[in-house]
């Protein structure tokens, strides 16, 4: 099996572990990153080889200075000596810093790719109700949004923050080793300097902030002035939109040259904070060197190392909104993982060649965090290759006969079987490849007619293709086309009418050749002449397979073999067409009124 395929499901597996509690951001990127140590290992290994110009430069300065200021007979070959070291030194950088970058790529692209193909696996695997609750907009945001926070998150741990970490240490193992002293004063004045300079950046960040609200809220003003465009001018309130707009921006303008005012006051007095610091360290290094504790070219050594340390607390100042951000996103994304509201059935029976035979059996139904009965101690029994219509007022629950039909949702009480087989017992995965759907707005993705047409089924004859073509009256509207089959049809079919993506559902329906057909009002979207060739190619279709229609037109389920009338989560009636139009009931009412309508 594919290596990096392997990891991911090892990663699922990982996330299968309950004790992976949300809200514990830093368990959650230690288990991302467990199966990759190798790789870390090697990538800090190699950063620091090629980070070691830095702490090299500081330390051979003060040197040529120490010589320059006490020479000697071997002065010279001490000056070769520093000069070469450094040379390699500084050359090695190009090997090492690449490998650095290829350890450390590798990992994050691993748990990238990783992480997002297992919130796919999930999102595919999550009930629909779990869906409907989390909306498709937010799950898209998760994947994209989120996965990409995480990614920069974890970059940044790898490059920023371990480059500056290893910086501060390495910076004070060296001043530890070189001056106590000098060790003593870094250690009290550095976490003063860090403390202030913080303040002064949290206050740089929130008047940021609050610009940028400010921006967002004029754009908002801005984009509604645009989409109230029609109205605004149909009613001549050209002055008033624009009045609202000025409002804004004066707003925004005060605002924005009180927040640059503040903006300069803060970004200087952290500069001079940092330089004040860098002063105190100069100062103390000089009277330590004036009165002879250290060296003369020490200062040197201490000024790039307090420098060092003082550009690494910078470095993490500056990533740690970033930081937080990520970690917001891990509290999301794990949202997601840890959702243990999966697809509902779970059976494992296989059904075998299945003939249709379908039992509702008191069926009940209530969507979750609803009231509201939508089927109540609903039983029917269709017949294999029988055709029934469910009719009836909207919102009496003919569309959630189908999501249950398809196993989108459980009933809540009661149960569907299929050729006898309790839906709880059955392997989905198998019924479902006898059910073909056609729902109410036909779900098409990019890529090309024939792509949409054979969705999922690979191996599929030319001319098969066109016999489904023909079928679904698609004939015409593909040949006209400049790719004929291959053309593509735009995000979600918006190149094409609503009555050709309908056509082409349908073609999807019918060359999987099914067992079981679901269609919810396929046909609404047709013209009257193609509506007449679909009928017929459905009719061809729907012979001798169990068939569930809803349509609210009646003229389109005169040969079902049984309209069933839906009112109120119940059955109403049922009959052939003509039995219920001589009942005089229900269905009696809805004919006549859709007859005089027309
Ligand atoms: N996902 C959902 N969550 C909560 N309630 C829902 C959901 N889908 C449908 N409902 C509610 O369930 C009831 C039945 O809806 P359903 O779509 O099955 O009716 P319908 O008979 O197909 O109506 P229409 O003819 O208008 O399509 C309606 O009151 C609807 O508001």
């Amino acid at each position: 099996m594919d290596r990096s395929l392997n990891e991911t499901l090892d990663m699922e597996r990982m996330f299968d572990d309950r004790s992976l509690a949300v809200g514990r951001p830093a368990k959650f990127l230690m288990t991302l990153y467990k199966p990759h140590l190798g790789k870390i290992l090697l990538s800090i290994f190699f950063f620091l080889i090629k980070s070691s110009p830095a702490w090299a430069l500081p330390i051979v300065t003060a040197n040529l200075i120490n010589i320059a200021t006490h020479p000697d007979e071997h002065s010279m070959k001490a000056v070769w000596i520093n000069l070469i070291v450094m040379a390699v030194v500084l050359v090695q950088n190009i090997p090492t810093h690449s490998l650095y970058i290829h350890f450390a790529s590798k990992a994050i692209r691993f748990v990238e790719a990783g992480l997002r193909s297992t919130l796919v696996r999930k999102l595919q695997h999550l009930s629909m109700a779990a869906h409907g609750e989390l909306k498709s907009g937010k799950l898209q945001a998760k994947v994209l949004r989120d996965v990409e926070a995480i990614e920069f998150l974890s970059k940044q741990m790898m490059i920023s923050v371990l480059s500056a970490v290893m910086n501060m240490a390495v910076s004070l193992i060296i001043v530890y080793t070189h001056s106590v002293s000098v060790f003593a004063f870094f250690f009290m004045t550095i976490p003063t300097s860090v403390f202030l300079i913080s303040q002064f950046r949290k206050r740089i960040r929130r008047t940021n902030n609050e610009f940028r609200k400010e921006i967002e809220e004029m754009s908002g003003t801005v984009s509604e002035m645009v989409e109230m465009l029609p109205v605004t001018r149909a009613h001549g309130l050209e002055k008033v939109a624009i009045d609202k707009v000025d409002t804004s921006l004066r707003r925004l303008k005060g605002r924005g040259i009180r927040l640059d005012m503040l903006e300069a006051y803060f970004s200087s007095s952290n500069w001079v904070t940092f330089q004040l610091f860098q002063l105190a360290c100069l100062g103390f290094t000089s009277v330590l060197a004036y009165r002879g504790s250290i060296p003369v070219g020490d200062i040197v050594l201490y000024q790039g190392f307090f420098n060092m340390i003082m550009m690494s607390v910078n470095q993490l100042l500056n990533v740690y909104p970033m930081i937080a951000k990520g970690f917001e996103s891990i509290h999301s994304v794990t949202e997601i993982l840890l959702n243990e509201d999966t697809e509902e059935y779970k059976g494992k029976r296989k059904p075998g060649q299945i003939r249709g035979e379908i039992d509702f059996e008191r069926v009940s139904f209530s969507y979750r965090d609803s009231d509201k009965h939508v089927l109540r101690n609903m039983s029917l029994h269709v017949k294999p290759g029988e055709t029934v219509a469910f009719v009836g007022e909207s919102g009496a629950g003919k569309s959630t006969i189908l999501n249950l039909l398809i196993g989108f949702y459980k009933p809540t009480e009661g149960q569907i079987s299929i050729d006898g087989i309790p839906m709880n017992e059955l392997d989905m995965l198998e019924y479902r490849k006898s059910l073909a759907v056609v729902l109410q707005n036909s779900i098409l993705f990019s890529g090309s007619i024939r792509d949409n047409i054979t969705y999922g089924l690979p191996d599929i004859s030319e001319e098969r293709i066109w016999e489904v073509v023909d079928m679904a009256n698609l004939r015409d509207v593909v040949e006209q086309l400049p790719d004929g089959l291959d053309t593509l049809i735009g995000e979600h079919g918006g190149r094409l009418s609503g009555g050709q993506r309908q056509r082409i559902a349908i073609a999807r329906a019918l060359i999987r050749d099914p067992r079981i057909i679901i269609l919810d009002e396929a046909t609404s979207a047709l013209d009257n002449i193609s509506e007449h060739k679909v009928q017929q190619a459905m009719r061809r279709l729907i012979k001798g397979r169990t068939t569930f229609v809803v349509a609210h037109r009646l003229s389109t389920i005169r040969d079902a073999d049984r309209i069933v009338v839906m009112k109120k989560g119940q059955i109403a009636e049922s009959g052939t067409y003509d039995e219920l139009l001589q009942r005089r009931g229900e269905f009696y009412e809805m004919e006549a009124l859709q007859t005089s309508a027309l």
